[in-house]
């Protein structure tokens, strides 16, 4: 099931974004006592360091994944979970802590690494049977159409068994990364895109009208739901 929701601003777009969050993480703590959510870097880190602080959850029940990471030093500029602590965390405004967040090895490659946050998510999820079921997955969609580190035309995009896979040879740097396969993505209970810009609109128009079969649009879970929250440029082509 696809929602497609066309908003007027960007700030929208964030407000939207985390009132799902909002409604999601709630839920899942009532019912679960925890809140297991992935997150993606880009453009996603602005948007959630600006909209998580307005939010009403107890943060202390979050855990949280990376549904890519780049296979860099964590104080590098390209390193998600550095850009998440120091835009997000450093700022104080949201009462989460490092412990909460499941990050890669550091100094190790990305096979290594990958191997390595297979397991620490395994530790999560104890007694997984298939793949661990995520509560909410918020992506990504690069101008290329890839999410996570999944990009067109990759043979990762065929993975069928590796929850978490490495890539060397990433098309835009840096390009050792770690990365959530479809196994994953497709197992989880909701999985959200936010994205705003006229630079995505022609993107957008081709994953979600033309229905090409590009990384984005593979994105299908199996029990789940897939949103898009798009600001008025991204979604430009979406008729109403
Ligand atoms: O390289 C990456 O790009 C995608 C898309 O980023 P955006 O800035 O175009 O939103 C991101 O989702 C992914 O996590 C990241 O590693």
């Amino acid at each position: 099931m696809v929602d497609v929701v066309v908003l007027n601003t960007k700030e929208q777009v964030i407000s939207k974004l985390c009132e799902v969050i909002e409604s999601s993480a709630n839920e899942n703590i009532e019912i679960n006592g925890v809140f297991n959510i992935g997150f993606s870097g880009g453009s996603l880190v602005s948007f959630l360091a600006t909209g998580l602080p307005n939010i009403k959850t107890d943060f202390s029940k979050w855990r949280i994944f990376f549904c890519d990471e780049r296979v860099v030093p964590e104080d590098d500029p390209d390193s998600t979970y550095g850009s998440y602590k120091k835009n997000l965390l450093d700022s104080g405004k949201v009462s989460l802590n490092l412990e909460q967040f499941i990050t890669i090895k550091q100094g190790v490659a990305a096979d290594e690494a990958a191997v390595d946050y297979a397991q620490k998510i395994l530790r999560c999820f104890p007694g997984v049977a298939d793949v661990p079921v995520f509560d909410m997955l918020l992506l990504g969609m690069g101008p290329d159409g890839h999410t996570c580190s999944l990009f067109p035309g990759h043979p990762l995009l065929d993975e069928k068994t590796k929850w978490i896979a490495p890539i060397t040879d990433s098309p835009k740097p840096p390009p050792s990364r770690v990365t959530m396969t479809f196994p994953v993505l497709n197992h989880a209970k909701m999985c959200v895109f936010a994205t705003a810009g006229k630079e995505k609109a022609d993107m957008v128009r081709r994953i979600l009208v033309e229905k090409e079969d590009l990384p984005a649009a593979q994105v299908k879970p199996v029990n789940g739901k897939v949103v898009w929250i798009l600001d008025k440029d991204a979604g430009m082509h979406i008729k109403a």
